[in-house]
């Protein structure tokens, strides 16, 4: 376990000792690390402002919040029937928002515009003002060297909105059933020649990731990769690549597991932005409570931990981990032509086979299968 990554700093890990999941994003850990010091390059950014969303992406949030009231049509249907009707006609209009932002890449991983070009060059300022100036406490976890948390330079404001406000009302239309997202660990990752290269497989400390590519224009290399949901076997030999595209971002579950090739040239600047539920953690810290009061030991977190430990790398879960969870898998439930049907009983007995290491690439978003 020594050389194990883990998705904290060993100063976040002292700062989490003992303490509960947050109950609400302005209690997070990181914090605790924002640098008062710090002179702003782009005042803007340190508010959330609408002008730096895409205008396609901020209407869709609009329209998606818009068709929450659904929600409650659903809960009162009186009969069958008309459950079903009003669901056809929520699933209708979701998909139509849904169409006019997302691209099925790969199963179950969407690209996107979130925000503007001008957003993305000024992260990218903000970040290189940031470390000429300062030396870096918090890295996002053991398996960037050159990543920044952003709650150090002190953007998380922006995102506390974003989060609330725009992706908590998407992801909601998107999987319904899900727990509403309203805390985040944000976090810049940088690769380039000489520096971090590659990022093993691993899967996110997240409910739902958005994975944004800054820049900079003109790097090569850096696919990402996928292979298949952390809680289904049957998908451990599936693998995917998504190349990156400038100002464009990426959605996916999680628990999906995935990881980047090497960069071959320039440098290539993400945001990673790790989306979650405090009650659903809540939820699941106190399911594992319950079951280590009644001698069991809790569902898959160990087991998890080990198989993964064989071969790569992996970001350390600390919550989210319990198998029956639904949560993680309606995400995929999404728009477009494909529905994704997921079982959600196997996750905890499984072996990790030797799919980490299988050689058979489908790039194409339809050769998949379907349920
Ligand atoms: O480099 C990338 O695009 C992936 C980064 C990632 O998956 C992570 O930091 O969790
Ligand atoms: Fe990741």
């Amino acid at each position: 376990m020594s050389n194990e990554p883990s998705n904290t700093t060993p100063e976040e890990e002292a700062n989490n000792n003992g303490s509960s999941p947050s109950s609400s994003s302005s209690e997070r850990d990181t914090l605790t690390f924002v640098n008062k010091e710090y002179n702003r390059l782009h005042k803007d950014l340190f508010e959330f402002d609408e002008k730096f969303l895409n205008p396609t992406f901020a209407k869709a949030c609009k329209d998606a919040k818009e068709l929450h009231y659904y929600f409650d049509l659903l809960e009162k249907a009186e009969s069958e029937e008309a459950f079903n009707t009003i669901k056809k006609e929520f699933n209708q209009k979701k998909r139509e928002i849904l169409l006019t932002i997302l691209t099925e890449e790969v199963p179950q991983v969407y690209s996107l515009e979130i925000f503007t070009p001008e957003f993305s060059q000024k992260m990218i300022e903000e970040k290189n003002n940031y470390e000429k100036n300062h030396h870096v406490k918090l890295r996002p976890n053991s398996m960037n060297n050159y990543g920044i948390v952003i709650d150090e330079i002190g953007l998380g404001k922006f995102f506390d909105v974003f989060i609330v406000e725009y992706l908590c009302p998407l992801a909601k239309i998107m999987n319904p059933a899900g727990f509403d997202l309203d805390d985040h660990h944000t976090f810049f990752v940088e690769y380039f020649i000489g520096g971090d290269k590659d990022l093993n497989v691993h899967v996110d400390d997240a409910e739902l990731t958005l994975n944004v590519c800054l820049g900079k224009p003109g790097f090569e290399g850096g696919n990402l990769f996928f292979r298949g949901h952390r809680d289904n076997p049957k998908t451990y030999n599936q693998y995917f690549e998504y190349q990156h595209v400038v100002g464009r971002a990426v959605m996916h579950d999680g628990a999906l597991m995935h990881g980047a090739l090497p960069l071959t040239k320039g440098e290539r600047v993400n945001l990673i932005i790790w989306a979650r539920s405090t009650e659903m953690r809540r939820q699941i810290q106190e399911a594992i409570k319950e079951m280590q009061e009644q001698g069991h030991h809790h569902c898959c977190q160990h087991d998890h931990h080990h198989e993964h430990e064989h071969h790569e790398h992996h970001h350390h879960h600390e919550h989210g981990e319990c198998c029956q969870h639904e949560h993680h898998h309606e995400h995929s439930e999404n728009c477009q032509q494909h529905e994704h049907q997921h079982e959600h009983s196997e996750a905890c007995q499984h072996e990790h086979s030797e799919n980490c290491t299988h050689d058979h690439h489908e790039h194409s978003c339809c050769n998949h299968e379907h349920h």
